[in-house]
């Protein structure tokens, strides 16, 4: 048994950071969670080769269970990945290959695993459902695992509803025996790891109470569900992989500097919220940043702090360092603070990038070419007002050319129009 720190009321944390959304049984967790550290567990699924900020908040909550003694289990879901969950989803998914879904599984699970402590009497555990679904047979599948589901209670699970009653393709079978999966996930962690609660984003709530129904019946074992909020921006538009402008926790995918710019620019109405859901500050520290911010008739402080913590914690304080230092430098005279891969990191999605060909150097032609002007003519008017900036450095000569000694380590070149236009050039 693991040592549980009494002084701390996790369930009361996640309540006042607005991170419950359902439970199935708030007293009976309470009064289980007071008595004993519990192990629970979150799944992900391989439908890409990368986690979003979306997924964030449930691995962040099984980061805050493993911080109050208890055990968590991440499980990838090298099985469920190849049906695909049809929970709240307009249209069927795609089959990925097997291939392609294995190479996924192993992303997924180096990205969660730096979240989680794998040592001590608490030490997390990493699950793949492939590994039971392998060497399951379908007889097997349908007479112990279907026969306890009822298809009158599954079609009208809102998660499917609005499949089920549309004209045209609705379900498929194999999209709609995905909560039989997920359901049985959880009695195979019951049994392997005494595991008493799943947790997940609110659109799992049918999934994950088909699993507390199922470990009831199958096991005679009473086990919970606990469902955050899905996190959406003030726009009302959800944070996910499918939705446009995805921010990956892969730096290759959106590095560090456009995660930690995505944070800085958070609206005031979502900041102090996210930093409730986002970060390990407590939530009388996030009340405090939120009273000085108001009082000081400013603008707030909560953006910068958000963007700080959490670039922390998914790419560490050296990506926030970076973050800043390009931050800076994009607006400085000097820019030789700058290093390669912060060039590299402004050439993946900081910027407006233009790969230019090395001849094609006169400045004109590249503020042409790069967009920061329309036109030539345009461009030899900003060029003359003073308004072209190349590498931190004014230049007002409408002959002035760009060589070799502008090409910082070898390729890259910084242009700014006025204030905040900017256009990194790679020369090829
Ligand atoms: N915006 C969000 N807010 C809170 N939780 C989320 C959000 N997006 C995803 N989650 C949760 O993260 C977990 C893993 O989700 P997953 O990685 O499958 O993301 P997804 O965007 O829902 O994927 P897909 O688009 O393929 O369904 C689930 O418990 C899910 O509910
Ligand atoms: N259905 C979850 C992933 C998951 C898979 C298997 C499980 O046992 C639990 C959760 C999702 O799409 O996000």
């Amino acid at each position: 048994m693991t040592t549980l720190n009494s002084t701390f009321d996790l369930l009361a944390d996640l309540e006042q950071r607005g991170l419950i959304a359902q439970q199935t049984d708030a007293a009976a967790l309470s009064k289980l969670m007071s008595e004993q550290a519990i192990t629970l567990y979150c799944g992900f699924d391989p439908t890409a080769d990368s986690l979003h900020i979306g997924s964030l908040v449930p691995i962040l909550v099984l980061k805050r269970f493993q911080q109050a003694g208890h055990k968590p289990i991440a499980l990838v879901g090298g099985a469920t990945g190849m049906i695909g969950d049809p929970s709240f989803k307009a249209a069927e998914r795609k089959l990925n290959t097997l291939d392609v879904i294995e190479g996924w599984v192993g992303k997924i699970r180096a990205q969660v695993s730096p979240f989680l402590s794998f040592e001590g009497d608490n030490a997390a555990v990493m699950a793949n459902n492939h590994d039971w679904y392998a060497k399951m047979d379908i007889l097997a599948f349908l007479r112990d695992i279907g026969k306890h589901f009822s298809v009158n209670n599954m079609i009208n699970k809102e998660s499917v509803k609005q499949r089920i009653n549309r004209d045209g393709d609705g379900i498929s079978f194999t999209e709609f025996t995905y909560s039989l999966l997920q359901g049985y996930d959880f009695v195979v962690l019951n049994e392997q790891y005494g595991c008493q609660l799943q947790i997940g984003g609110s659109d799992q709530w049918g999934n994950i109470t088909a699993g507390t129904d199922l470990t009831r019946r199958m096991r005679q074992q009473s086990v919970h569900g606990l469902t955050m909020p899905l996190v959406t921006k003030s726009d009302g538009t959800k944070f996910g992989k499918t939705e446009s402008g995805t921010i990956w926790l892969d730096r290759k995918k959106t590095s560090p500097y456009k995660f930690y710019q995505f944070w800085l620019s958070t609206a005031d109405a979502d900041v102090y919220k996210f930093l409730r859901y986002f970060t390990f500050l407590s939530v009388d520290e996030i009340a405090a940043i939120e009273a000085t911010d108001l009082a000081s008739g400013k603008k707030p402080e909560a953006q910068r702090i958000l963007a700080e913590q959490v670039t922390e914690l998914v790419h560490g304080k050296d990506a926030v360092i970076a973050a800043e230092r390009i931050s800076q430098s994009l607006f400085a005279e000097d820019q030789n603070a700058l290093t390669e891969q912060d060039f590299e990191q402004l050439a993946l999605d900081g910027l407006p990038t233009f790969e230019l060909a090395r001849d094609a150097n006169g400045l004109i032609d590249v503020l042409a070419a790069t967009e920061l002007a329309t036109s030539k003519s345009q461009a030899r008017g900003f060029i003359e007002s003073g308004a072209t900036i190349v590498n931190g450095a004014k230049v007002t000569d409408l002959t002035a050319t760009i060589t070799e000694a502008d090409y910082k380590f070898g390729r890259y070149t910084l242009l700014r129009r006025g204030k905040k236009n900017h256009a990194l050039v790679v020369w090829k």
